[in-house]
């Protein structure tokens, strides 16, 4: 790596000057003026401006996405000792498409660990928690806390749902009821009860970070071949599943789907529930991994996903007979180049107390709700075309809340990274 020359007193200030304008042009939406301011001071040595840009240049903000670019000057800003750099390399690697996944992964995440970068130390804490060994229960706990104490709401509540039910520590009810009045008094919503009486798979050697042990998914069982429709147990632990939907409730909005005539979105009957979608910029390492093992899951690749969604049912809410295959109109205009949707896979999050199973009429097949479930499904034949006997429902929910996660995987890469 080339090393960035020390700027002078007089270009340091400049950078300050461009990094406060570049940040102020952000916010207020001007996202290709800030692309060229911080491209102004990162190119004078200011890390924080680096990383920045970086983030622009991966997420495609204020121009088109370019990972290659990202490394590039993330590279630069973790050479120069900037914490959040080498979690945002390691966040790229884990992807597999930009940097190798190799051991560099581990110990980027551990040096941002140590120093305390929050998102790092939720993704830490998920990773300890899918471990039975208790040094690394204990070790998942601290890791929230640690979260927690600087400000992250999700870790808050994951480490709230640990302490009522003494998962890596004595129970303490009274220290969880106390968080989570807390957490209700800033407008956060209760998690529901979510356990996951299914085994999880251990989460590769004890006492140490192995991150990439993310993507060792559990073996699918096929129980229909033609239309082809599979289950796997244990995919997500139940740390995962309240992660995905302690980030989803904020965001969740009434369903749509999209006209089969014109492609555009419009709430439907057909599907009653409320969902969020993840905006790639807002996925952090811990979601990023979650994702990573539920596409191996799949036998795909992530970069074929679309955004997750996570889904809420409440009774009586269902999503009625459909197929995933988008029709040739809405095809054309959400990225043609990807393909058609070929196969999905729907995660339960948590256990229903009544309804909720995903049926397959022309299978003949259910699949009931359980956390860390999953469910996995092609819509196109062999040849590409469309799968018609992929027909299926989310059945109303009778009792309780149904949580789902969805990816919907294309035939070719959608993602950029
Ligand atoms: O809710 C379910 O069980 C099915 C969900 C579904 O069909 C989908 O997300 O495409
Ligand atoms: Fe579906």
């Amino acid at each position: 790596m080339e090393a960035t020359p020390r700027p002078d007193a007089h270009a340091v200030q400049r950078a300050e000057t461009l990094h406060a304008q570049a940040t102020a042009a952000l916010a207020a939406g001007n996202p290709a003026e800030a692309a060229t301011a911080f491209g102004e001071a990162a190119s004078i040595g200011h890390p924080g401006a680096q990383l920045e840009l970086a983030r622009l240049h991966l997420y495609g903000i204020g121009m088109p996405s370019d990972p290659a670019q990202a490394v590039h000057w993330l590279e630069r800003a973790e050479a120069a000792g900037h914490p959040g750099a080498a979690y945002l390399l390691a966040l790229v690697a884990v992807g597999g498409t930009t940097l190798p996944r190799d051991g560099r992964i581990d110990a980027r995440v551990l040096r941002a660990v140590q120093q305390g970068v929050t998102p790092a130390l939720r993704a830490a804490a998920l990773h300890f928690g899918r471990k039975p060994d208790p040094a690394d229960q204990t070790r998942c706990v601290q890791l929230l806390e640690h979260a927690a104490g600087q400000g992250d709401i999700v870790a808050a509540q994951l480490l709230a749902e640990r302490l009522v039910r003494g998962e890596g520590c004595p129970a303490q009810s009274d220290a969880a009821r106390d968080l989570w009045t807390q957490l209700e008094r800033a407008g956060v919503p209760r998690l529901p009860a979510i356990e996951t009486p299914l085994p999880v798979q251990a989460a590769g050697p004890a006492g140490q970070l192995a991150l990439l042990e993310a993507l060792v998914a559990p073996d699918w069982a096929v129980l229909s071949e033609t239309p082809a429709v599979r289950s796997i147990d244990g995919l997500l632990s139940a740390d995962e599943c309240r992660l995905l939907v302690a980030c989803a409730q904020p965001q969740l909005r009434a369903s749509m789907t999209v006209d089969p005539v014109t492609g555009e979105a419009l709430a439907n009957p057909l599907r009653t529930s409320h969902d969020a979608s993840f905006d790639p910029l807002r996925e952090d390492l811990a979601l990023r991994l979650v994702q990573l093992r539920i596409a191996q899951a799949a036998r795909m690749e992530l970069v074929h996903a679309e955004q997750l969604i996570v889904l809420r049912y409440t009774p009586g809410q269902e999503y009625k007979p459909h197929r995933d295959y988008l029709p040739p109109s809405s095809l054309a205009t959400h990225a043609p180049g990807a393909g058609n949707r070929t196969r999905t896979i729907c995660v339960y999050l948590n256990a229903v107390d009544g309804g909720g199973a995903t049926a397959f009429p022309e299978a003949g097949v259910s699949v009931a709700p359980a956390p860390g479930r999953a469910v996995v499904f092609d819509s196109l034949k062999a040849d590409g075309s469309p799968e018609p006997a992929s027909l299926h429902a989310g059945e109303p929910v009778k009792a309780g809340e149904k949580w789902l996660a969805t990816l919907w995987l294309r035939e070719r890469p959608y993602r950029g990274f």
